[in-house]
């Protein structure tokens, strides 16, 4: 039995087909899910899923597997109102902010789980933080894990209202690492490096890191100590990032608590 034998067999439905939903359907699909047992409801969808095999903007499956909502905060109410009463399907949204008790309202009776992925998912390098509502059993969590699963790591919440939290940091982070790229390639250039050659040298110095970070048994801190030799380069360019007052500490606290307070305001403006 292969792990999307349940969904192949009962269909998945994707409502909201952006820049999540689509990193995770590529990850899906190219893991085993069956294009015929997606259907995906997305009144813009890009036309690239046009020709893939996919059920689209079609009525649903009598007893989908899993319904997944990617849409927007914003639009969740009106893409809600589109979706017809379903019986045994569990219920997984990847929006931030938007709390289980809005998809109880909705959904009564339901098993609901909260994931915040994040779009590395479309290469299977993701993580997915989940939590589940009072009726998700062992099955219904399991299923999200292998959903989110088949696209990167996974992990569990204790609380739901660590997700905020999570979204300021792992669901938005890719936007702060590649933001990070961007500017080493601009200082490189200031420093009279050629812009592609310094584009190349922080996007691999960034991968490559970012791989040994994961592979290595050491913490970061020791990988970090271990590229800093006394006196050299790294110690003088560390001692400007890691100024608590003006370094990347500072900044990164600020960053990751306005993201945080972003996911708590949507919660409460879609309750
Ligand atoms: N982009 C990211 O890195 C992440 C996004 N998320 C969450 O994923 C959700 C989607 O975000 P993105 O993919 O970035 O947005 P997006 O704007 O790229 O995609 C949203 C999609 O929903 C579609 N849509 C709008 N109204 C609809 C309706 N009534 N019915 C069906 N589809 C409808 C749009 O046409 C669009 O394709 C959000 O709730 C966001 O919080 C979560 C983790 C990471
Ligand atoms: O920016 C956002 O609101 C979404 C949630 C996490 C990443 N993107």
């Amino acid at each position: 039995m292969g792990d999307f034998d349940d969904l192949n067999t009962r269909g998945l439905v994707l409502v909201g087909c952006g820049r999540m939903g689509g990193a995770m359907l590529r990850g899906w699909l190219a893991r085993g899910l069956e294009p015929g047992a997606v259907t995906v409801i997305d009144p813009h969808l890009a036309p690239e899923w046009l020709d893939k095999g996919l059920r689209v903007n079609t009525g649903l499956p009598a007893d989908p597997a899993v319904l997944v909502l990617a849409v927007k905060p914003q639009m969740m109410a009106q893409a809600l109102g589109g979706v017809p009463r379903l019986s045994d399907t569990l219920v997984l949204s990847v929006a931030a902010g938007t709390t289980i008790a809005t998809f109880e309202a909705v959904f009564p009776g339901a098993p609901i789980v909260r994931v915040m992925p994040n779009t590395p998912a479309a290469i299977g390098q993701g993580i997915s933080a989940m939590i589940g509502n009072g009726l998700a059993t062992p099955a219904h969590l399991d299923l999200a894990q292998t959903l989110m699963g088949a696209v990167g790591r996974v992990v569990r919440l204790d609380h739901e209202d660590q997700m905020d939290a999570v979204t300021g940091l792992s669901g938005s982070g890719p936007a702060y690492v590649f933001h990070l790229i961007e500017a080493m390639a601009k200082a490189g250039e200031a420093q009279g490096l050629p812009a592609a050659l310094s584009l190349e040298l922080a996007r691999m110095t960034v991968a490559g890191a970012g791989a040994l970070a994961v592979d290595a048994d050491e913490d970061p801190a020791v990988l970090r100590e271990n590229v800093t030799s006394p006196g050299g380069t790294t110690a003088a360019g560390l001692r400007v990032l890691m100024d608590p007052d003006t370094g990347l500490p500072p900044l990164m606290a600020r960053t990751i608590a306005a993201a945080t307070e972003r996911g708590r305001e949507l919660g409460k403006a879609a309750q």
